[in-house]
């Protein structure tokens, strides 16, 4: 591209500040140094790294990202969770809280690499934020507290990881802290994750102790200056047998087991290794090392492992050169799906955040192709075809115009009215088609009987059953289409908040996946969308159940008009073990032959909304299989009508039906310094809690068990009285399991008003 062709478009690049956080430029993409404008929007594929940082909650992923921000020169001063003021927690609830909600996606540059940064939130309330960016992930960084191993929720995220097939390399943080343990660390990720940890570096020091790393792949050591205050200042010194004995042995003893390690794992190296180096792998240049740590980490086959402490500004450079150098550009992800589009746009939807100028923005991942401004782009799962007005490079929360991105990058779109979270998106319906066709030809077989549209879906998240409900009331009656709107607006945003209308009260429910989550929701109403709203008691989603089969019978006959509605259904409920609220529909052999689709359609309408409420609690219905045996329809009758008695034919059914409930079960872990573990124990058995193992974890306890999610509601604040705010825990939901007959008629008498 000739110079003023540079300069025009550089005019063209605005700053816009939409959610209020001013910085005065961004270096490197406004200097003077700038060789190519379509290497700062553009980069090479090859150069894009696309990453994540996951871990436990409190590990340290958005002070390490805060120190990735600042030494790739994006930010002028060093944030601080402590303080409230980082450039990835900016939502108001999360400078307060000094937690992660909202993954933001930042844009930089390191040494010639484009990253592209997702910080997830650590809180179990919010995993489905961190499934959804692992989806659109070709590399993570998993952060780990380097005192405690891995935690609880890191087991989750890892488990995410691994089924999105995502790389990863280990950053163990926090070695400053008294009780870090680089090797107590390693050793659990090996134990607890089953991962082949490749120990790249080694501590300097740990604990107060701790003064920087050994790089074991070129024995080098790096020390940070104690006097300088940003971590900008370290210096990079081979390990020398005069001034460092101790220190040599051990690295090169640990490179010799990291070259033996990876050459187990890696054909190629193995064959250099054996070939040219094996007298000596002293000779063996780094270069060489690296490039097969790369095919490994690639492979999945086992993880590198860094270590530092963000807090304390070491080892985040070095964190840095890892993530350019061993995780995966987007080409070298082997995305399936990309041989139909050849080279056509398609992209996914992986968020939508709402805007108050500008309406919904989107993020997208491009896959391939390209997105421009003032274009038309197709959602396939919307069957909609929309306008993109403006195209944005996100930066935390300021966003630069762009015009245009191709594949491998991440891109913010605005104008989109339509696209929620999940979306895939192309350039046009004749696109989708084209795509379709080849899919087609090239033998999908599995997914012959699909539709179209869902052959090209690319993988979307599944959204977890939110445990939690609670009512919502506006202020006044007057207010309740603005809080319609606001919640239509957070459902876009975050599918895995669920609204409903109690059929009965007729007020709005909110369902969530924790106190947490409900609790930040009713924030977020208050500051983003200026309605002050009432919350009804949390109360926990039970689930209902039945334990034999019943068979039952229903007409409904109705005048509507001067038409007659007539309808005989004749169905059987029985249970079955599927732990899904999904029923399962059969038809009997004398009646499958003759049923229309409409009516097929009607009758399955029917059963799916009769087991949204149970007959014992209103609860939905869980593991049931519903046979239809006869249905004899009038002519003239309306679909309606038949989904009408069928729902009310089944509801007779389960009523007649012996039942019982079913109610979520935690797992839970809980970390608590040994002197407290007695009222802790003591405390879990007063709440049903079934305790499956104590682990020891450096001086601290680690329980691990189950408890009813009705009983640990709270549970944050009594924990904290019981231990004087030294223990921590980790909530997940494990299953939904049946209630005892004493705590059911219990549950049952509290709920009728009977206790
Ligand atoms: N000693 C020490 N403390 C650290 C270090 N990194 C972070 N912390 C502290 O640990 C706490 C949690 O840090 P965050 O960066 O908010 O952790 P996070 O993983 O982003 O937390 P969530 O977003 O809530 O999941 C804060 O009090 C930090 O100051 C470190 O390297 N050493």
């Amino acid at each position: 591209m000739c110079s003023s062709k540079i300069r025009a478009s550089l005019k063209r690049l605005k700053l816009h500040v939409l959610l209020g956080r001013n910085y005065s430029s961004l270096p490197g993409l406004i200097g003077n140094d700038i060789k190519s404008l379509h290497s700062i929007i553009n980069p090479p594929i090859a150069k894009i790294r696309n990453i994540g940082i996951m871990a436990h909650i409190d590990a340290g992923k958005t002070t390490t990202t805060e120190r990735i921000l600042y030494y790739s020169g994006y930010t002028r001063s060093l944030g601080d969770v402590d303080d409230g003021d980082t450039v990835t927690d900016f939502m108001a609830q999360e400078r307060e809280r000094g937690i992660t909600i909202q993954s933001a996606a930042v844009t930089f540059d390191w040494k010639g690499y484009r990253i592209n940064l997702i910080d997830t939130p650590g809180h179990v309330d919010f995993t489905l934020e961190v499934e959804r960016c692992l989806r659109v992930l070709d590399g993570a960084v998993a952060v780990f507290d380097a005192s405690a191993g891995v935690e609880a929720q890191t087991l989750t995220v890892w488990r995410q990881a691994d089924k999105h097939k995502v790389p990863r390399i280990c950053f163990l943080n926090k070695m400053d802290k008294i009780g870090a343990s680089f090797n107590y660390a390693v050793e659990s990720i090996r134990e607890k994750l089953k991962a082949k940890p490749l120990l790249l570096q080694l501590p300097v020091g740990e604990g107060r102790a701790f003064k920087g790393v050994v790089d074991v792949v070129r024995t080098e050591k790096l020390l940070w200056n104690p006097n300088s205050d940003d971590g900008k200042d370290f210096e990079r010194k081979p390990l020398l047998e005069m001034s460092d004995p101790k220190l040599l042995k051990e690295a090169t003893e640990a490179r010799n087991a990291l070259i033996e390690q990876v050459a187990d794992l890696d054909d190629e190296f193995a064959d250099l290794v054996l070939g040219e180096f094996s007298e000596n792998f002293d000779l063996l240049p780094a270069e060489k090392l690296q490039t097969a740590i790369h095919r490994v980490t690639l492979a999945q086959t086992a993880v590198p492992v860094l270590c530092g402490s963000a807090l304390k500004n070491k080892g985040v450079q070095p964190l840095l050169d890892a993530i350019t150098m061993y995780l995966p550009s987007p080409e070298e992800r082997n995305y399936e799906f990309l041989q139909w589009y050849k080279g056509d746009l398609c992209a996914l939807a992986f968020k939508v955040l709402h805007d108050k100028q500008r309406g919904p923005l989107v993020f997208m991942r491009i896959y391939s192709g390209m997105l421009k401004p003032q274009t038309a782009i197709h959602n396939i799962n919307g069957n909609c075809t929309e306008r993109v007005s403006r195209l944005l490079l996100p930066f935390a929360d300021q966003h630069i115009e762009i015009p245009l991105l191709t594949a491998g990058n991440i891109a913010l779109t605005v104008g989109l009215k339509h696209t929620a979270t999940g979306d895939t998106i192309v350039s046009s319906r004749s696109s989708a088609l084209a795509a379709s066709r080849r899919a087609k030809r090239e033998g999908e077989k599995k997914q012959k009987e699909n539709s179209e549209a869902e052959r090209l879906l690319l993988a979307g998240v599944e959204i977890p059953e939110p445990v939690f409900f609670c009512t919502i009331e506006p202020p006044s009656m007057a207010k309740q289409p603005d809080l319609d709107h606001a919640l239509k607006c957070l459902q876009r945003e975050d599918p895995s908040l669920k609204v409903k209308l109690d059929p009965d009260s007729g007020q709005t429910v909110l369902c969530g996946m924790g106190e947490l989550h409900i609790e930040i929701i009713h924030d977020r109403i208050k500051r983003e969308y200026g309605l002050e709203t009432y919350l009804g008691p949390l109360q926990v989603a039970y689930r209902e159940a039945i334990l034999n089969s019943i068979r039952a019978t229903d007409t409904l006959d109705r005048t509507l008009g001067d038409k007659r509605h007539l309808v005989t259904v004749e169905l059987e409920a029985k249970p079955v073990e599927t732990s899904s609220l999904l029923p399962v529909i059969e038809y009997a052999a004398s009646v499958a032959g003759d049923l229309s689709q409409a009516s097929r359609e009607a009758f399955e309408n029917g059963v799916h909304s009769a087991c949204l409420q149970g007959p014992l609690l209103g609860s939905p219905v869980q593991d049931v299989a519903v046979t239809l045996h006869s249905l004899v329809i009038h002519p003239g009758t309306s679909t309606t009508m038949i989904s009408a008695c069928v729902s009310r034919c089944l509801q007779k059914a389960l009523k007649k039906a012996d039942k019982q409930i079913l109610e979520p079960l935690m797992n839970l872990e809980v970390t608590v310094s040994r002197e407290y573990l007695s009222p802790v124990l003591a405390d879990l058995a007063q709440r049903r809690g079934n305790i499956q193992e104590i682990q020891s974890r450096q001086d601290n306890k680690v329980v691990i068990g189950y408890v009813p999610l009705a009983e640990i509601m709270g549970y944050s604040t009594v924990l904290r009285t019981l231990t004087s705010g030294s223990a921590t825990f980790a909530l997940e939901l494990s299953n939904y399991q049946a209630m005892n007959p004493q705590d059911q008629s219990m549950l049952l008498s509290q709920r009728h008003g009977l206790s």
